[in-house]
């Protein structure tokens, strides 16, 4: 059980200095999982030390896997082959992370062995009928709680599942991955297509270990023929940690920021599009390419920002990043307005409802709609206490908002920062921002 941790921000200030933010959370699970299913040691420098990534990390621990770290971003994984893992002693908690218990099931559902996956009172609310109506086409037996959730009660089905395609309904990394890794384990092809382009980093990381996963068009393929080969994984800076400065930076005067070693994978880029159609200063340098990922500095000075039609192709390259472009739309001159989001309502929160209702707390112009907002900005963004409803993104976008606001801003229920950016209130304020928690 988190402790309760409350975030004072003092208005004003800028953003000034160079920092490197913590490792890619997505690459980070996905280097535990496909280091674990390898034959040899892999090494991963740059994992995330944070408690989503922890859980998947502990999970593989509990299925029989000798983890070395996290010391220092290092982690070493003693892999035990595809088909090397062992049933858990117990269920796998998940804490509060989308990501292990949507890629776990795909990954688990063709074991020799049943398990139960279960999380916090946030995971246990978020739907995961998404994973298990595709994975029962599959031959999979995955049993929810009435209403779709967790904790899911998965029976191993070694040998017995069978590829299918799958027409994604939803722009989801998470359905996209969670069927390609039960594709590993499956007779035959298993095929994804998916509506709109997400994030691809299961697909890459994959190739990296060997295991080929071919890509045609809007469709990603794999069988069960390839083995894991371990290998060494240099883990970038994650860009939904770097969003927090890149709009703080954009919103704050007299800021200049730069964040090093930043991911820069096509599939993650939305909130620099998105921030550079507002009229963003954001310069992309000394781009480079670290194991199979493309990575950069990102140079980020003050901007007047005006409001825009968020275009709806970049929404899954940004999903995780609205909460604290909301913050952007609030401080930009005009009208921002998000549509063919409604993604962001079953996030660790109703991430449209949380930030519309504290953004009106703090006298923003902030209309909720079934799939966005609609944010009037340009007016003053005030004084006031707001909640996060223990989701690490709102809790660290209205800590942003501070650099623009003309009172404290008091934040509850900040715990959860952790889940994915322990480091948020030290380099925070290490750049300038006048963050203090108790
Ligand atoms: O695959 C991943 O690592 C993720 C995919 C996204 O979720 P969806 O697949 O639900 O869009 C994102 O919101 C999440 O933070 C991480
Ligand atoms: C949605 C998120 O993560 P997850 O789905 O893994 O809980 C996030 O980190 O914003």
């Amino acid at each position: 059980m988190s402790q309760t941790i409350t975030f004072q921000v003092q208005p004003g200030g800028s953003l000034r200095g160079e920092i490197r933010v913590p490792g890619d959370k997505s690459m980070s699970h996905r280097s535990i999982m496909l280091g674990s299913l390898a034959e040899g040691v892999t090494h991963v420098t740059g994992f995330l030390n944070a408690e989503d990534a922890i859980s998947t990390l502990e999970a593989f621990r509990a299925m029989g896997v000798e983890i070395e770290g996290p010391v220092n971003g290092e982690v070493t994984i003693h892999g035990v082959g595809k088909h090397g893992l062992k049933a858990p002693e117990k269920p796998l908690y998940l804490g509060n992370s989308g990501t292990s218990m949507r890629l776990l099931s795909g990954l688990l559902a063709g074991q020799p062995f049943d398990c139960v996956l279960t999380g916090d009172k946030s995971l246990e609310s978020r739907p995961m009928k998404r994973v298990t109506a595709p994975l029962a086409l599959m031959g999979a037996e995955i049993i929810t709680q009435e209403n779709g959730t967790a904790p899911l009660h998965i029976k191993g089905k070694a040998g017995k599942l069978q590829g299918i395609h799958y027409d994604m309904p939803i722009a989801s990394a998470q359905v996209k991955s969670c069927l390609l890794l039960a594709g590993m384990y499956a007779e035959g092809e298993t095929s994804v297509t998916e509506p709109a382009p997400t994030r691809d980093h299961t697909e890459r990381m994959l190739n990296g270990f060997g295991y080929p996963v071919t890509r045609q068009d809007s469709t990603a393929r794999i069988n069960n023929q390839g083995k894991l080969t371990a290998t060494q994984i240099d883990v970038p800076s994650d860009i939904s940690s770097a969003a927090f400065f890149l709009v703080g930076a954009s919103i704050a005067p007299d800021s200049d920021v730069t964040l090093r070693h930043v991911g820069i994978n096509p599939t993650r880029t939305g909130v620099i599009d998105i921030l550079c159609l507002m009229g963003a200063n954001i310069e992309v340098l000394n781009e480079r390419e670290v194991g199979g990922e493309p990575v950069a500095d990102l140079r980020v000075r003050s901007a007047n920002l005006k409001g825009i039609n968020i275009p709806e192709h970049l929404v899954p390259l940004a999903i995780d990043e609205f909460p604290v472009l909301f913050v952007a739309a609030a401080c930009a001159d005009g009208q921002t307005v998000l549509t063919g989001a409604e993604e962001l309502r079953v996030k660790e929160s109703d991430r449209i409802q949380v930030m519309a209702d504290g953004l009106q707390i703090l006298g923003v112009d902030a209309q909720p709609t079934k799939d966005g907002m609609v944010i009037n900005g340009g007016g003053h963004i005030g004084a006031g206490e707001v909640e996060s409803h223990g989701d690490h993104r709102i809790a660290m976008s209205f800590s942003i908002a501070g650099l623009r606001a003309d009172g404290p801003i008091t934040i509850r229920d900040c715990a959860n920062v952790n889940t994915s950016f322990p480091e948020f209130r030290d380099l925070a304020t290490h750049l300038g921002l006048a963050l203090t928690s108790f």
